[in-house]
């Protein structure tokens, strides 16, 4: 009988041991050392395709967010696979093109992009730059005017709308600072139409992320169709409309849409108001990798407490910052099934890293049978993990390894004491 885990079918048990398809986890903690990140190719795959069957008989162009995850390896996966890219900086245009990615299938979000950034992304022959304030405009018009070389742009409309997700990962509100607001994008347009070295392409929005219900992408949707029919009369054509990302995954027992079904969906309101032949763009980040990843942990220590008990791991908040950040849920498991392991007591722990806060915690009250040197897996590790880990504590970076098939990769290294310390300078006393 094989389980596996939360919304993750590639990670499953086999004979006791926890699997990524067909290679048992504990052989690569062995092999890398912890704390290890560990990727299913098949995962990412079919994450990719729950999306690619839902746009069948449409125009959609799907990018993937890269900030979810930015190993190269994984970029080069999606790249391959077709995908075009969504990138919030230079670092992460220069690793979407490393990894092979066609520049004019990249798309350019954030708030604050600089003078620098922009030339950059003008020079590579960037796809798209999701403009997200009149202020952004007139800078982009400027450095495209100096580079004599027009910016394709889309504007980023706050259609304030709730995504009803963490405050900190909501971002279509009017009260956060992405977009610019509903009531102003038509004069927004308007400008942007008038300036020589912008091209406006296509209208953007994105309501936030880890969301797991359809009604506020059904009301995006309708908020963001009341515009560009309000735009269109006006005189500015838009050739894409762009929803952005933010479906969410499964953690414990949440029960998102799939991509296919939310899809179908928005394309019934969009054929409903005639749009639905329009190119669509699509911008996932969390939804492609959160649950093709996990993070193996060993337990270093037990402790009893006053209140509770800690099971002290060797990641840390520096390594998987959501708990600490958005006091998210992450499953915690054993790679070794209790039965193939030992006779420990089964007892409610903390489980905690070795950073030294009270908030360095990974799971609160988690029930495990475990001893010191046991491997734990830290599910749902794939998205927003390492692509947010630190050097806090001056703890190096962990290392990552792609799963295919009974084959695994080490596709980045843990990083090394050396590499932390070497872009300091120690001045001569
Ligand atoms: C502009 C933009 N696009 C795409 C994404 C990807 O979001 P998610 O990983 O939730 O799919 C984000 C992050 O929330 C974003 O800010
Ligand atoms: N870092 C967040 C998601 C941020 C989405 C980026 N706009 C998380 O881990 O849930």
């Amino acid at each position: 009988m094989t389980t596996s885990l939360p919304g993750a079918p590639f990670f499953h048990y086999r004979d006791g041991q926890l699997h990524a398809e067909d290679v048992p986890l504990h052989t690569l903690a062995q092999q890398h050392g912890t704390p290890l990140f560990v990727y299913s190719q098949a995962a990412l795959g079919a994450a990719l395709d729950a999306y690619l069957q839902g746009f069948a008989g449409r125009q959609v162009s799907l990018h993937y967010a890269v900030k979810a995850n930015s190993n190269l390896s994984i970029l080069r996966f999606f790249a391959q696979r077709g995908c075009g890219f969504d990138i919030v900086s230079q670092g992460e245009l220069q690793r979407a093109l490393a990894a092979g990615a066609e520049p004019g299938r990249i798309v350019f979000s954030g708030v604050g992009k600089t003078r620098a950034e922009m030339r950059f992304a003008l020079e590579c022959g960037i796809g798209c730059f999701n403009v997200e304030s009149e202020a952004e405009l007139d800078v982009l018009n400027e450095v495209a005017q100096q580079l004599q070389r027009k910016a394709p742009v889309s504007l980023r409309v706050n259609p304030d709308v709730d995504a009803q997700t963490h405050p900190y990962i909501s971002t279509g509100l009017k009260g956060n600072k992405f977009g610019i607001a509903h009531e102003r994008a038509l004069p927004a347009f308007q400008h942007a139409a008038s300036l020589p070295w912008i091209e406006v392409k296509g209208i953007d929005c994105h309501i936030g992320s880890q969301i797991t219900t359809q009604a506020p992408y059904l009301d995006a949707m309708d908020r963001l169709l009341d515009l560009v029919e309000r735009i269109e009369a006006a005189g500015i054509a838009l050739g894409h409309i762009d929803f952005g990302g933010g479906l969410g995954i499964q953690y414990r027992d949440e029960t998102p849409p799939s991509p296919h079904a939310l899809w179908q969906q928005l394309f019934a309101r969009a054929d409903a108001r005639g749009f639905g032949q329009r190119h669509f763009m699509v911008e996932p980040g969390r939804s492609l990798v959160g649950n093709a990843g996990v993070c193996i942990t060993q337990v270093l220590y037990l402790k009893p407490g006053q209140d509770k008990h800690f099971c002290i791991v060797d990641a840390a908040m520096n390594d998987l910052p959501r708990p600490a950040m958005y006091q998210a849920y992450h499953a915690i498991v054993p790679l070794a099934q209790a039965a193939t392991a030992h006779a420990a007591a089964p007892q409610q722990y903390d489980v905690v890293g070795p950073v030294c806060e009270s908030g360095d915690w990974l799971g609160h009250d988690r029930q495990l049978q475990v001893t010191p040197g046991d491997w734990l897996a830290v599910c749902s590790a794939g998205a927003y993990s390492m692509s947010m880990a630190s050097n806090y504590n001056s703890r190096p970076r962990a290392a990552e390894v792609l799963v295919d098939g009974a084959q695994s990769r080490l596709i980045r290294q843990r990083e090394s004491l050396e590499h932390m310390l070497h872009n300091e300078m120690l001045q001569a006393s």
